[in-house]
């Protein structure tokens, strides 16, 4: 029998991609195992698991805090096992309760071969960082969650990468919430994530304090934070770009042009480069049936 061959850890990957000088790591937004295969046949570094769009897809609800530990690491799980190799950043919320539960959390994605994470400020009763009148926990009380999570990556076998997010830009302003990532970093996160930064200055500012952290930028599509491209998030210092909205913004709009169409026309004109053996092609399909026959199976070897 030959060696199997050991598989790259998607965290040691990121942790590479990291350390390569005038890298920026563009992470598109995916929910599922549809948008996740999409965004991997395009030949992205790694990719980004929103909680907004999981919030939406799995349980189809507003970005509320709703989504649980089990909701999230399901859908984690899952897309990270599509490409065991390639790195998946994932949204965590809150961690989900106190340090037990934050404990939990990150045994679980480590387990689920989540690359890296983000824990936040807000209370327990989150909403997207992008609304208004958000609610903070004490400082204390986020750093614990940190600490909790550097603590489990410990004693769990394998690797995460621990990003610290502060949603306290809004409410306690820039050098607060900047040094509520300082002391984050001080005991453990390795990435920080400053939520609806405002303008370039706040975003050079906190990318030239916080070094050599690497920075994360969260580009969501009509948020707080300016659009920028890759190249001026580059500029601006930023190490990690992610794209929530990738996926949910195209989507929206195109199921809701074909609703439209179909209720008003009753017809729906079908792109041939979205029949079904088009699509499932997207979804590993040549691959599915190689190893079938590989394994000796029959049921495809006169092609589907
Ligand atoms: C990054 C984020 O946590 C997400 O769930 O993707 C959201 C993005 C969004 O709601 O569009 C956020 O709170 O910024």
């Amino acid at each position: 029998m030959s060696k199997p061959t050991t598989p790259v850890p998607a965290a040691a990957k990121l942790r590479e991609l990291l350390a390569e000088k005038d890298k920026v790591v563009v992470c598109p937004g995916v929910y599922d195992g549809f948008t996740a295969r999409i965004a991997l046949a395009a030949g992205f570094d790694a990719l980004y698991m929103t909680g907004a769009g999981t919030t939406m897809s799995m349980l189809g609800q507003a970005d509320l805090g709703i989504a649980t530990l089990n909701d999230m690491v399901q859908n984690a799980g899952m897309i990270a096992g599509l490409n065991r190799k390639l790195p998946l950043i994932a949204d965590a919320d809150t961690g989900y309760g106190g340090p037990l539960m934050v404990g939990r959390t990150t045994a679980q994605y480590m387990q689920a071969g989540v690359a890296a994470f983000h824990l936040e400020d807000q209370v327990q009763t989150k909403r997207c960082g992008h609304l208004r009148n958000k609610e903070l926990v004490d400082e204390e009380v986020f750093l614990s969650r940190i600490k909790a999570a550097v603590n489990m990556r410990v004693q769990t076998p394998g690797d995460i990468l621990i990003i610290a997010r502060t949603d306290a830009l809004q409410s306690l302003g820039f050098e607060a919430a900047l040094n509520r990532l300082k002391k984050a970093i001080a005991i453990g996160a390795d990435i920080a994530f400053l939520e609806g930064i405002a303008n370039a200055e706040q975003a050079k500012q906190a990318c030239q304090e916080l070094s050599p952290t690497p920075v994360l930028l969260n580009n969501v599509a009509g948020g707080l934070t300016p659009k920028w491209t890759v190249q001026e998030a580059k500029d601006l210092g930023f190490k990690i770009v992610i794209y929530p909205g990738f996926a949910l913004g195209p989507v929206y709009k195109a199921v809701a042009d074909a609703a439209k169409e179909l209720k008003e026309t009753g017809d729906l004109q079908v792109p041939t480069s979205a029949g079904p053996k088009a699509i499932f092609e997207i979804c590993g399909l040549k691959e599915a049936i190689e190893f079938d026959i590989a394994a000796g199976g029959n049921l495809y070897v006169r092609g589907v």
